[in-house]
């Protein structure tokens, strides 16, 4: 057995390359094992090809609507293999950041293989025994079958495997309306395949906020992409499925493709937690303290493997917080609150901190709402994109407790709103930051002014001023 590191770190996706990287900076022994390839879903499978596939889709969607500008327009489907092609680029240019040569580089110790707890602190890679101070899980998740009859025997694609592709479906069925569901349905959709969405929920995408869910889903339905929600799926067979509606209506649904998006279950499954220490919540994801610590102190968890906010950048910030406190000893942890997403649809949905209800659960009559309808947002009225809002949640003392922007750029204007609900500001804090002029930001900043100004206007408030113009009525004549 080898002396121990310092920190050995499981997994190399998002969560395992930014916990090695720091732990190589912060000048640790450190080893990471990963058993397929560096750089997890994001890079192969998630973020990275969906994000290119969605570009792709939007660059066919305005070729479509081109006759606007006395252009032709471009009809027919996409070209698949081009496409696949552009996906490929774009993961081969990411893909050197993340490869073993350049953690190598960095002093990171990189290891092939799978790796299992063999006690609290030691762990076997393919054979090969290592001791630990301390350890990082960051084994990531995969996308997960419903128990629906037929479904696996069906060939259903998932995340996973659908950029495998030969060809781009005539008729794609896609099960579950959550964020894969409604990225990869409406882009499909405008490549060229007839995209159905079945989602069990009332709505698609059920935890963001109702009104942007539903604008979403009226602008899948402009763009033909059927959609039904509160949906049971009964069963699958090789071309068709079956299902009963929300109004208790059974249809058979004909497919040449069936693509799962019903959500993802943690790896853990061989990395002996027993044996390691380590105790999961009842989802069965790993238990971690507000320092991401397991029930074993030496082991921290990091990324999806939490069954906390799946997403790249809380699995690197987790990462980030996780090595800081086993190495150094701090006592770092996350404010979930402030944490933000995006979902890359068109429109743009992005997310911080809490929504109208769950402000209301939390803080009753004293959570509030402010929301701008961005037809009152120039950019967004040369961009002819009004139906989107941008809504602001106000808590106790009228401090930002949650927020919502939809439309165009919806992911970057939300950083400030996360930053306003971390350092827990006001709408009056935000609104004396200046904008330039227009912009996709200024959703959050007029919705901020909006209610600054209000706030100008109160009696107490006017009753003040008219005072102070009429003394200086006096005083100037
Ligand atoms: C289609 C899609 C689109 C997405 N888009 C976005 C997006 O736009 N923005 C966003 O923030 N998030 C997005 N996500 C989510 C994001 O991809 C994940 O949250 C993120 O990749 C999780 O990182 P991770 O490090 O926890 O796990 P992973 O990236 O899954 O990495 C885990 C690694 O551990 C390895 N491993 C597992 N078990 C073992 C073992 N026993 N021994 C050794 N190695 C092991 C695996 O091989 C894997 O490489 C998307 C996901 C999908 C599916
Ligand atoms: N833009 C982004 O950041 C982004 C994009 C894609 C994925 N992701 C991440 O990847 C994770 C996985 O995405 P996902 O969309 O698979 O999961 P999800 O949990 O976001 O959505 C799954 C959806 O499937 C529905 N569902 C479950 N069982 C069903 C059934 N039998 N029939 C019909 N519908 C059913 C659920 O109600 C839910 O709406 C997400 O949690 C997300 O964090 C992020």
């Amino acid at each position: 057995m080898s002396t121990p590191y310092d920190l050995v770190v499981i997994g190399g996706g998002s969560a395992g390359l930014t916990a090695a990287r720091l732990a190589a900076d912060l000048g640790a022994h450190v080893a990471l094992i990963e058993r397929d390839r560096l750089g997890g879903d994001c890079l192969w499978t998630g973020c990275v090809p969906s994000k290119t596939l969605l570009h792709a889709a939007a660059q066919v969607h305005a070729a479509r609507r081109a006759h606007r500008y006395g252009l032709t327009a471009a009809t027919g489907p996409a070209d698949w293999t081009a496409v696949a092609v552009r996906v490929r680029e774009a993961i081969g240019r990411i893909e050197p950041h993340d490869s073993p040569e350049a953690l190598t580089r960095l002093g990171v110790e990189v290891i092939r293989g799978e790796a299992r707890f063999t006690g609290p602190r030691t762990l076997d890679a393919d054979g090969r025994i290592m001791a630990f101070r301390h350890a990082l899980v960051a084994t990531g998740s995969s996308p997960h079958l419903p128990a629906v009859p037929g479904l696996a025997e069906a060939g259903a694609l998932t995340s996973d495997t659908v950029w495998d592709l030969p060809e781009l479906p005539r008729r794609l069925l896609v099960i579950g309306g959550g964020a894969v569901g409604c990225e990869l349905g409406q882009a499909f959709a405008r490549l060229g395949s007839q995209v159905t969405v079945v989602e069990a929920e009332q709505r698609l995408l059920p935890t963001t906020e109702p009104q942007a869910a539903d604008l979403l889903q009226r602008r899948l339905a402009a763009e033909g992409v059927t959609v039904h929600t509160g949906a049971v799926l009964r069963s699958v067979r090789p071309d068709t499925a079956d299902l009963t509606t929300a109004d208790h209506t059974e249809h058979t649904l004909a497919f040449d493709q069936v693509l799962v998006a019903t959500g993802r279950r943690p790896h853990l499954a061989a990395l002996g937690l027993e044996a390691g220490g380590i105790r999961t919540t009842d989802r069965g994801f790993i238990a971690t303290d507000a320092r991401l610590r397991t029930s074993n102190p030496r082991v921290f968890a990091a990324g999806d493997v939490t069954g906390r906010l799946p997403f790249t950048h809380v699995a690197g910030v987790q990462a980030g917080d996780a090595v800081l406190n086993a190495l150094l000893g701090l006592r770092r942890h996350l404010d979930y609150d402030a944490m933000p997403y995006a979902v890359f649809t068109d429109p743009e949905i992005a997310q911080v901190g809490l929504t109208a209800a769950r402000a209301r659960d939390r803080y009753g009559d004293a959570a509030r709402t402010r929301l701008l309808p961005h037809e009152e947002m120039d950019r967004a009225v040369t961009e002819n994109a009004t139906d989107g809002f941008t809504q602001l949640v106000l808590g106790p003392k009228g401090r930002i407790v949650g927020a919502t922007v939809v439309g165009p750029r919806a992911g970057e204007a939300i950083v400030e709103l996360a930053h306003a609900v971390r350092l827990k500001w006001s709408p009056g804090r935000l609104a004396a930051t200046v904008h330039p002029y227009p912009t996709h930001a200024d959703g959050p900043w007029l919705a901020a002014l909006a209610k600054a100004r209000r706030n100008l206007s109160t009696p107490r408030t006017r009753a003040l001023t008219s005072a102070l113009l009429g003394l200086r009525r006096g005083v100037l004549r």
